[in-house]
């Protein structure tokens, strides 16, 4: 919490471009133009932007990828950003959601919920499901004082690891990169992420993966302050966010998540209870690295 303040304190009100397009665009009366918003996928806004293709590895069908080539957009002005068009199959999408729905939320997982409930295992079966808002995997990130510890931790289940060494190996990434953390958010369409920076990870460069389930979303990036105003970019089921270098250190938010009706009726693979669930939902899958290679935790 001690930094959140600090990180207030530095831009006063007057200063913040961040807020007004935040609150621009969670406005629900009247509905927000979405001119400006950056579409990869009907290419709306991107003149800036440069189409690139990248390579999954080998036999990857099992995480749920539609092929190996895939296609994605950097900006030479937004070093470390890379958006990647939905990779996945509708099937591979149900799975990967089925996972976040039935099995990241179980214990020994963290979730929202264990500081006030007993939290019962099947928990997508019960009323609480609504109530979750995030499940932590690998390294617990401590919401409050915003630190990984060493003991806190669950093993991040195979099938990440290997998503994020597919992921890892198509971007060129150079150094050694370990899945140490995830962190599953799970949004309805009244929900909303405030702007913040993800500087908990002691490696604040390696890239951070974010993959986006459900209904789409208005994602912001702005800059290292508020200052800088951000631009907004659709985040649909299946989109793929990365984040490295300085592009790490920029704040993000979002704002606001959609309803689209086409979006479950998409999932026929999925089960009653995840079906029903994604209908008003957004899951926000990210995976970091947390540990500078080699380093392990500081003392
Ligand atoms: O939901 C998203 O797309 C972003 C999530 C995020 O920024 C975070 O978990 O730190
Ligand atoms: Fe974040």
């Amino acid at each position: 919490m001690a930094v959140a303040h600090v990180e207030e304190a530095e831009t006063n009100e007057r200063d913040d471009n961040f807020k007004p397009v935040f609150k621009y665009y969670k406005m629900k009366k009247p509905k927000p133009s979405l001119k400006d918003v950056l579409d990869f996928d009907n290419e709306c806004n991107i003149e800036e932007w440069e189409k690139i293709h990248l390579c999954g590895s080998d036999n990857i069908s099992y995480l749920g990828f539609q092929s190996s080539n895939w296609v994605a957009w950097k900006n030479q002005s937004i070093p470390g950003l890379i958006f990647i068009n939905n990779p996945f199959t509708s099937i591979g999408q149900s799975e990967w959601i089925t996972r976040c729905i039935q099995d990241f939320p179980e214990k020994p997982n963290k979730t929202n919920l264990d500081a006030h409930y007993a939290v019962p295992s099947m928990i997508y079966k019960t009323e609480l499901f609504r109530k979750l808002r995030w499940a932590t995997l690998g390294y617990h990130h401590d919401w409050d004082t915003k630190v990984y510890i060493k003991e806190s931790y669950t093993p991040i289940p195979k099938i990440m690891d290997d998503l994020t060494k597919v992921i890892i190996s198509a971007i060129e990434y150079k150094s050694s990169y370990q899945a140490e953390a995830a962190i599953v958010n799970y949004y309805h369409l009244d929900s909303t992420l405030a702007a913040h920076i993800d500087h908990s990870e002691y490696d604040k460069k390696a890239p951070l993966i974010s993959i986006s389930f459900g209904q789409p979303a208005i994602f912001l990036l702005g800059g290292t302050t508020k200052k800088i105003k951000p631009i907004g970019i659709f985040l649909r089921s299946g989109d793929i966010l990365i984040t490295q270098d300085d592009c790490r250190q920029a704040y993000h938010a979002v704002p606001k998540v959609f309803y689209n009706k086409e979006t479950s009726i998409r999932y026929q693979e999925l089960g009653a209870y995840s079906k029903e669930y994604l209908e008003d939902s957004r899951i926000n899958m990210n995976i970091r690295q947390v540990c500078e290679p080699g380093k392990g935790f500081p003392d």
